[in-house]
């Protein structure tokens, strides 16, 4: 077996109910080495309930966690870093001997434990807090501490939920060079966000989960193939209607000489372009793909809920 294939999280056919809620039904998808997924669905989708049960902190009612094609072991959870949505750190005690603390409880002897908190405090921007108790810092500063909480066991696998909610745009750019950093170094890294831009900028793949059932997984490319394309003319003249006599095409919408364009199958863009040129100067001309929250509003709609009763 090769190193890549053993550093592969699996979710298989997991289901799980709360009394009459279905909260999961055959949730599957997989996340392998060096790879940054994102999970991404409405609320109550079954998102914190799939990192809940790939963490050991909630039993499923059927399906399956694999570690490298075997079922998950406690010894393996302990090398997940998780970072809970309700978050769970100590309010009242300082930031350094919790971060030890936690350390220590995966493991780590005390000069390492202490070496890594160093490590990972620094280059999340809250060293100068480590003598502070946690209640004292900002609630940003408490999701970096958090996210440290979740890095200092040097983890395998990282399993995030939603680590960038509430975050400034710093501290987001902080998040994201730590998350894409460890997906280098080989462990695979799934998080689950309502950010879809940022999704679509940094993850590899995308699942996007609706009603407890996984619905479409793909890198977004893959997902944005076969979608609708457009085009963006700037063309400051254009008057309302230039673009009325184009076969194939559909006028989205027009503010000032900006205008947004529907590709139909068949149609031509350079004769876009060339109905453009005729009403004068042409500022910009490009295609524009399919945004992930464009994706996700279509996915979404397209599946009727099931949730049980
Ligand atoms: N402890 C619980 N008891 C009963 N129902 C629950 C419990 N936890 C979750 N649920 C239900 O299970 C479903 C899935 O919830 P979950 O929290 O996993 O969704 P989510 O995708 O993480 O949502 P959000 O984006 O809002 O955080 C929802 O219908 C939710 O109401």
């Amino acid at each position: 077996m090769t190193v890549v294939a053993q550093r592969r999280l699996e979710i298989v056919g997991v289901s799980k109910r709360y009394g009459d809620v279905v909260a999961l039904r055959e949730m599957t998808f997989e996340v392998g080495a060096g790879e940054l997924f994102g999970f991404v669905g409405s609320n109550g989708a079954g998102k914190t309930t799939t990192m809940r049960i790939a963490l050991g902190v909630l039993a499923a009612d059927g399906g399956e966690v694999r570690w490298g094609g075997e079922p998950i072991t406690l010894e393996t959870r302990r090398h997940i870093g998780y970072m809970p949505e309700e978050r769970g750190l100590y309010p009242k005690m300082k930031v350094g001997e919790q971060l030890v603390y936690l350390a220590r409880l995966h493991g780590l002897d005390a000069v390492t434990a202490r070496r890594s908190v160093e490590e990972w405090t620094e280059r999340l921007g809250v060293a100068s807090r480590r003598d502070d108790e946690v209640q004292k810092l900002s609630l940003g500063n408490q999701q970096r501490v958090q996210l440290a909480a979740a890095l200092v066991h040097n983890p395998s696998i990282l399993v995030l939920d939603e680590p960038f909610s509430g975050l400034d745009p710093v501290a987001v750019d902080v998040m994201s060079k730590v998350l894409q950093d460890k997906a280098a170094e080989g462990v695979p890294v799934v998080f689950s966000s309502h950010q879809l831009e940022l999704v679509e900028r940094l993850c590899h793949r995308v699942g996007i989960v609706r009603s407890g059932h996984m619905v479409a997984c793909d890198t977004v490319e893959a997902l944005q193939a076969g979608g609708t394309v457009r085009l963006v003319v700037d063309a400051p003249n254009a008057q309302p209607g230039w673009a009325d006599g184009v076969p194939g095409v559909v006028v989205e919408e027009q503010f000032g000489g900006r205008t947004v364009l529907e590709l139909r199958d068949g149609a031509d863009d350079q004769a876009v372009l060339r109905a453009a040129l005729a009403t004068g100067p042409v500022l910009e001309f490009s295609r524009r793909r399919q945004s992930l929250t464009e994706l996700f509003r279509n996915v979404v709609s397209e599946h009727t809920p099931e949730v049980a009763a």
